[in-house]
């Protein structure tokens, strides 16, 4: 079993991630993790933020000399901007008279819309929403996709999965049906300015959030996750929170702004009869096999060995230029809600992360079914259940 927690602020001294549970042998140097976060800052339409910001990673625990050793992985992810924000956000006391002084620490009485900003303040009786946004902000997901870097590199060195992630929707711009990007087609989609498989669609996207930028507002969209050679019988059918497709949905629901998950064409199949929406099952030379792959790679809350498909709906960003109706917590009057730097869209990010949450639960499922205390021990677990199952 894996657990993995984060802690941090979005403008504190560091992010914090720890992951507990992983088998020693796992190879990942701190450049393997610097390379991920840096696919988590791309994407056009991302603000400011991510020209000046820098992650800083530092691996404090769980590892040595590249090898990881059984013991809680603990990850830093530090900020450059922290000495702008060194009193705002201290954790110890700092004297009224400083604070005063700062601008940046002017109370946040106009909660926005779209964040927790209200709901928060309302729930742990604050006057002000700057100890709600600092930790609702998605700056947060830095340290998953630290995590989810450790994560892929388990899977891949155990049973050869591969996570491959992309965007297949912003605005009211979707890529056709039928993309299924590989673990070949990676760089191309790093490389793409929305990280879109297909160039057209990219290019529409591309005017599309010029367009939404020009005209003060925000956009969000569609990202797909797909894993390969993924081995059957991850997850089970016997219990609700056991079941492979929950888990799923539960961590990339937990993705700041992601608001509805699917699983393979889950939203299509409702629409369809029975006999258009399952997957049928022939034998052929390399064992069995479904015709098609529109369940998402798994059935009963268990993975069948096809890829597995996961899709996340994520809301336009919350903080609209074009200012959104709110009222002063201090007062109750009628006001309009703060309109700083701000992405115009994070649907690309969304995406990297939303790959992250994926390699946790699949390594979670991966150590829950195959066990073993070492990268050899778990693959040689993984190896002998495939040798050992009577229909492929
Ligand atoms: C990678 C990423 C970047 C984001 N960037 C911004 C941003 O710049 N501005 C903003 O208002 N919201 C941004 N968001 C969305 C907010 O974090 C989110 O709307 C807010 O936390 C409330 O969402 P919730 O209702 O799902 O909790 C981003 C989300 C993600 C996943
Ligand atoms: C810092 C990151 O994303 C931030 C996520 C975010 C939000 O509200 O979620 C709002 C923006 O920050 P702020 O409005 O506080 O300047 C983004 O830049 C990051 O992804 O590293």
């Amino acid at each position: 079993m894996l657990r993995w927690l984060t802690a941090g602020e979005s403008h504190g001294r560091a992010l914090v991630a720890v992951l507990e549970g992983l088998p020693a042998g796992v190879r990942v140097t701190t450049e393997d993790i610097q390379l991920q976060l840096a696919r988590r800052r791309l994407g056009y339409g991302r603000g400011a933020r991510m020209a000046f910001e820098k992650d800083q990673v530092t691996v404090i625990g769980g590892f040595r000399h590249g090898l990881s050793i059984g013991s809680p992985v603990a990850i830093e992810v530090g900020n450059t901007e922290w000495p702008k924000w060194e009193q705002v956000m201290a954790t110890d006391p700092v004297s009224p008279e400083i604070l005063e002084g700062l601008a940046r620490n002017a109370p946040l009485t106009q909660p926005r819309p779209g964040h927790a900003d209200l709901a928060g303040l309302q729930k742990y009786g604050f006057d002000e929403v700057r100890p709600v946004l600092e930790r609702a902000s998605a700056r947060e997901t830095a340290a998953r996709v630290a995590l989810g870097t450790v994560a892929q590199a388990f899977l891949r060195q155990t049973t050869g999965i591969e996570i491959v992630s992309h965007v297949v929707q912003m605005g009211s711009v979707r890529v056709p049906d039928g993309i299924r990007p590989k673990p070949a087609d990676r760089d191309r989609i790093d490389a793409d300015p929305v990280r879109c498989a297909d160039p057209e669609t990219s290019a529409a996207i591309v005017v599309e959030v010029e367009a939404t930028k020009k005209a003060g507002d925000t956009l969000g969209g569609v990202v797909e996750v797909l894993a390969w050679s993924v081995p059957p019988g991850l997850g089970s059918h016997v219990h609700w929170d056991r079941r492979l497709d929950s888990r799923l949905a539960a961590a990339i629901m937990g993705i700041q702004a992601v608001k509805g998950v699917e699983i393979g064409d889950a939203f299509h199949q409702a629409s369809v009869r029975g006999s258009e929406a399952h997957d049928e099952i022939v034998n052929t030379e390399e064992g069995v096999r479904r015709v098609t792959d529109r369940a998402g790679g798994t059935e009963g809350g268990i993975t069948t060995g096809e890829v597995l498909r996961v899709r996340a709906a994520m809301k336009p960003i919350s903080t609209v230029p074009k200012r959104l109706r709110t009222i002063d917590v201090r007062t109750g009057e009628a006001a309009q809600a703060i309109n700083q730097r701000s992405d115009v869209t994070a649907v690309p990010a969304c995406a990297v992360v939303a790959e992250s949450m994926v390699a946790l639960v699949l390594a979670d499922a991966v150590t829950e079914k195959f066990g073993g205390d070492s990268v050899a021990e778990t693959t040689r677990n993984v190896q002998s259940y495939l040798d050992t199952l009577a229909v492929r």
